[in-house]
């Protein structure tokens, strides 16, 4: 039975403008797995405010990663999607040897290619199994859950639904935490080791842990796990969250703050990485390879080094390998 892999990620503007941007937008927080905020209260904010205002802010910093380069290579139009399609290709191009049966695509949860498109593809060319693995190693009802809701409103109205699962994580599959760690390692051989290791994290609303997401709890566990895999002391490293995003409190401690506290108190050199983020996307390159470089220079700080995603890296192909391996049907139970 062949079976589609379909990688997944947030979504992206069509181009970097502020149109495009606001379809982005309006399409990503009018979800209400993404803002919980009850809907007569939330909407007249998000169109009275937040549409008509953020995207002719936000347009030009996607304009600046649109078609860039990162870390020397070049990027074709977004990054986020740029890496999510060619780590789909790569992917597809890894299990061929061993599995030719098995096609890689890629979708978006926001914007195009979106998941029903490409499963009405796949479904046209014969496949009856499918593996829909979002590229969060951690799950958060507000990126992950968005994604089962889809899978079942695309399938609500059909008799016979295919065999289709969702990964739903993988933050302590030791071949992840072996990416980020080899990442890390290559870094401090180039670059040498700074005085600490800053692992940030996108954030999310604190209110949303207390009502039960389980994502701070696999923050904390990808990055002690990170943390014993380079065997760094406890005074050398801390977790932090980035990207907070309205009036409520998010989880913390928030990155922009930490790395200020740093550059003021001492601390001269810091290496930062964003083990959330399978791609480079704007919340890497814009916020942390941009805006907080200058935070922390600005405090007091003297080098300040990002270490890039995961993206295209033959170890973090490897681990999805891995993980799409451990999801495959079993042969003995498919027609
Ligand atoms: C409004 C609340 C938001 C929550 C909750 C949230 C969670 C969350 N997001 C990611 C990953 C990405 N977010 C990206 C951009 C982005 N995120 C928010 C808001 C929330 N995110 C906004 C408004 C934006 C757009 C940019 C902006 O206007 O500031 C991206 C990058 C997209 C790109 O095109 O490059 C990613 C990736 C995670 C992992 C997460 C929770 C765990
Ligand atoms: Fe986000
Ligand atoms: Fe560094």
């Amino acid at each position: 039975m062949s079976t589609a892999v379909i990688l997944m990620n947030l979504g992206t503007p069509l181009e970097p403008t502020a149109p495009a941007v606001r379809k982005f937008l309006r399409d990503f927080l009018s979800d209400s797995r993404v803002v919980e905020i009850p809907r007569p209260l939330w909407l007249p904010i998000l169109h009275g405010f937040i549409l008509p205002l953020r995207p002719r802010r936000i347009a030009p910093a996607y304009a600046q990663i649109w078609d860039s380069s990162v870390d020397g290579e070049p990027v074709e139009g977004s990054p986020l999607l740029y890496y999510t399609r060619r780590q789909a290709e790569l992917l597809q191009a890894r299990l061929a040897e061993e599995r030719p049966d098995i096609t890689v695509s890629h979708a978006v949860t926001y914007g195009e290619p979106g998941l029903q498109t490409v499963i009405e593809r796949l479904r046209r060319e014969g496949f009856v199994s499918f593996i829909v693995f979002p590229l969060y190693p951690q799950y958060s009802a507000t990126t992950t859950g968005p994604i089962y809701d889809q899978v079942a409103h695309i399938f609500r109205r059909n008799r016979d639904i295919p065999d289709i699962r969702v990964i739903r994580d993988y933050y302590r599959h030791p071949l992840y935490i072996r990416a980020l760690a080899n990442s890390v390692r290559e870094h401090w051989e180039k670059r040498g080791a700074a005085e600490k290791l800053l692992l940030s994290f996108h954030g999310i609303p604190k209110a949303n842990i207390r009502k039960g997401d389980p994502y701070y709890q696999q923050c904390q566990e990808t990055a002690e796990h990170l943390a014993a895999e380079l065997g760094l002391e406890d005074d050398r490293w801390q977790f932090s969250f980035q990207s907070r995003f309205g009036k409520a409190e998010w989880l913390q401690p928030y990155t922009d703050r930490t790395l200020m506290e740093w550059g003021k108190s001492g601390v001269t050199s810091v290496d930062v990485i964003c083990p959330a983020f399978s791609a480079d996307c704007l919340e890497t390159l814009e916020e942390i390879s941009v805006e907080n470089r200058a935070n922390f220079l600005q405090a007091g700080g003297k080098a300040y080094h990002y270490i890039p995603a995961l993206n295209l890296r033959g170890d973090h192909i490897e681990a999805l390998a891995a993980i799409v391996q451990e999801q495959l049907p079993n042969s003995c139970s498919s027609a």
